[in-house]
């Protein structure tokens, strides 16, 4: 999917949620657990309810890899559904990865070839070579950690050289050089506030990935207020609040609700900020 098209998405459906498919089978609801793959099912709900706020799905990988085999079926099939169902959704691996070139290489070919998702989480500590291969994928996406929404972003993030830049600010600006902002994303985590406005003038035409609002409290006022651009520029995820807004039988219809608050809130973001 090109930016283009993802933004066509945002102006139709007046929305740039991303509903976080952290599916932790300790949570869903007990009905389900008799059902041969709980965990698809409890995905192939919450999507149907939730397809018409949203544009994106967000399957955190850790929740699938945890359950071995049974749960990388479950995200294969999650995203095989979402492919067939709804082909116009935005797909994100939340993946994290990242190593030396052969080896990013094999994660690039798992996302991108066996999965089919349209972007991946990538980590950018291990520098370029790291990187790049999954750059070699044309329409595929990579989303660089950059800010990120939690507590320990102080411990390294905000470090700064001789020179006074901080090292987000320089992951920023060495990442620009590698590929460009169709198919680039960073993750801003929505607890930084108004430190957007920074980002926002160092990165003016990338799209952001902005996890953190719900369950760990960010502002999606703020996030908007200094974060978006003329093409909408953000995606926001929140995925607690959606897919574990209720835990008994009418847990899908919850998450629609949950979905659609957001969406409706976010219609009103773009009115004001676009
Ligand atoms: O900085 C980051 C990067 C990734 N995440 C991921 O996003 C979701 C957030 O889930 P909520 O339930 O809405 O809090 C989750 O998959 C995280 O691993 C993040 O939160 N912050």
């Amino acid at each position: 999917m090109t930016k283009q098209q993802l933004f066509a998405q945002i102006q139709k459906k007046k929305s740039f949620l991303c509903v976080g498919l952290d599916t932790d089978i300790k949570k869903i609801p007990e009905h389900l657990l008799e059902k041969e793959d709980p965990v698809y099912a409890f995905n192939k709900e919450i999507i149907d309810k939730t397809a018409p706020y949203c544009v994106a799905y967000k399957p955190n990988l850790a929740f699938y890899e945890s359950q071995g085999v049974t749960g990388w079926l479950a995200f294969e099939k999650t995203v095989a559904y979402i492919r067939q169902r709804y082909p116009d959704q935005f797909v994100i691996a939340d993946a994290k990865r990242g190593d030396i070139g052969n080896t990013s290489e094999m994660y690039a070919r798992t996302f991108f070839e066996t999965a089919r998702v349209d972007a991946v989480t990538v980590a950018p500590y291990m520098g370029e070579d790291s990187v790049t291969p999954f750059l070699n994928y044309n329409g595929k996406w990579v989303i660089l950690l950059l800010l990120t929404s939690n507590k320990g972003s102080l411990d390294f993030q905000f470090v700064q050289d001789q020179n006074g830049e901080r090292l987000f600010e320089k992951v920023l600006r060495r990442s620009q050089a590698w590929a460009s902002e169709d198919q680039m994303m960073y993750v801003v985590g929505a607890t930084q506030g108004k430190l957007f406005e920074e980002v926002r003038k160092l990165a003016p035409d990338h799209f952001f990935l902005v996890p953190g609002v719900g369950a760990q409290g960010g502002s999606l006022e703020e996030v908007c207020r200094y974060g978006m651009n003329t093409a909408c520029g953000l995606l926001v995820n929140s995925s607690r609040s959606i897919i574990y807004a209720d835990s008994t039988e009418t847990f899908a219809e919850a998450a629609g609700k949950e979905a659609r608050k957001l969406q409706v809130e976010m219609a009103e973001m773009l009115e004001r900020f676009l």
